[in-house]
C-alpha cells in the first residue's frame, strides 16, 4: 500500500491555481524532499497531504485514508517560526502536547526526547534551546502519537551544517519504520540521505533516488542550479547568466 496516494489534485487560495493536476504515490518507509522555487507551492502541498487545507479537485490519501483521517497517526512539524520562543513552557510541556492527555514527565515523553537524542532536555525552558534543539523538540512532541509518515516543512532552517547532517542522519534512520517527507531548500542536504525527491513548481514530479539531475533541476526552477560541496559527494552543473532563460532564483550552495 502507498504511504500517500494523490489523484488528480488542483488547488488554489482564490481564483488562481497554487497546484494543478497532481498526481503522486510515496511508498511506506520512503524518505522524500520536496524542492522547487519559492512560491512554487512546497508548504501548500505538504499542507494538503497532512488534511489541513481541503483540495479544490482531486484526493489525497495516506495509508489507503481520505485525508483528513484519525485512522492513521500522522506527524507534522510546520516552519519554525521562532514565534512565542520565550513563552514559559519546558520542553516536557512542549512535548506533551503532542498527545491528548499526557503528562510532561510521562515515559513516552522521555521515550521520544531520547530518540530525538536530547533526553536529558525534559526540565529546560523552550525559550532558552538553539535553534537546533528547539525543533528537535518539535520534532519529539509529533513523536509521541507514533506517526506512521512524519511530515517537516522546512526542517533545517536556522541550523548549521553540521547540525544539519545529524538531523538528515536522524531523519534517514526514522525512515526505517516510518515514511519521511519533508519541504527543503537546501538541495545540498539532499546529498546521500534522501531516497527520493519531488520537484513542484505548480506541477509535481517525482524523481525516484536523490541523484539531482541537470533536467530535473531546470524544469523545477526554470533555470541551471549549482551545487558545489566540498568532501562529500556531489554535482556541479555550469554556471549561466541570469539575463537569459527566465531564471526565477539562483541557488549557490557551498559547504
Ligand atoms: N494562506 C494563503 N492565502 C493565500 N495565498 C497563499 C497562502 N499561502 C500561500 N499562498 C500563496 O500560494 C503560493 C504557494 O505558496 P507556498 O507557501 O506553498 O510555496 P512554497 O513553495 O512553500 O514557497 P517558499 O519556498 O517561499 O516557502 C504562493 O504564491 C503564496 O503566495
Amino acid at each position: 500500500m502507498s504511504a500517500i496516494d494523490i489523484k488528480d489534485l488542483s488547488f488554489g487560495y482564490g481564483k488562481s491555481p497554487v497546484l494543478t493536476d497532481v498526481n503522486l504515490s510515496i511508498d511506506e518507509n520512503d524518505f522524500v524532499a520536496i524542492i522547487g522555487p519559492n512560491g512554487g507551492g512546497k508548504s501548500t502541498l505538504m499542507r494538503l497531504m497532512v488534511g489541513l487545507l481541503k483540495p479544490t479537485s482531486g484526493t489525497v490519501r495516506v495509508f489507503g485514508e481520505k485525508v483528513p483521517t484519525k485512522k492513521v497517526a500522522i506527524g507534522y512539524v510546520p516552519q519554525n517560526t521562532n514565534k512565542n520562543i520565550d513563552f514559559p513552557i519546558t520542553v516536557g510541556e512542549c512535548v506533551a502536547t503532542g498527545k491528548t492527555g499526557l503528562s510532561p514527565k510521562s515515559d513516552e515523553v522521555k521515550a521520544a526526547l531520547e530518540r530525538v537524542h536530547i533526553g536529558t532536555f525534559l526540565d529546560r525552558r523552550l525559550g532558552e534551546l538553539s535553534g537546533g534543539e528547539r525543533q528537535r523538540v518539535l520534532i519529539a512532541r509529533s513523536l509521541v502519537c507514533n506517526p506512521k509518515i512524519l511530515f517537516l516543512d522546512e526542517p533545517s532552517n536556522n541550523i548549521d551544517v553540521a547540525g544539519i547532517e545529524a538531523l538528515y542522519s536522524m531523519l534517514a534512520e526514522f525512515s526505517e519504520t516510518m515514511t519521511i517527507v519533508i519541504v527543503t531548500h537546501d538541495l545540498m542536504a539532499l546529498s546521500h540521505k534522501v531516497k527520493s525527491v519531488v520537484c513542484v513548481n505548480h506541477s509535481v514530479h517525482y524523481h525516484e533516488g536523490a541523484n539531482l539531475t541537470e533536467e530535473m533541476l531546470h524544469s523545477t526552477y526554470g533555470c541551471e542550479v549549482d551545487l558545489i560541496a566540498h568532501g562529500v559527494p556531489h554535482r556541479v552543473l555550469g554556471s549561466h547568466d541570469h539575463t537569459h532563460g527566465g531564471c526565477c532564483e539562483h541557488h549557490h550552495h557551498e559547504v
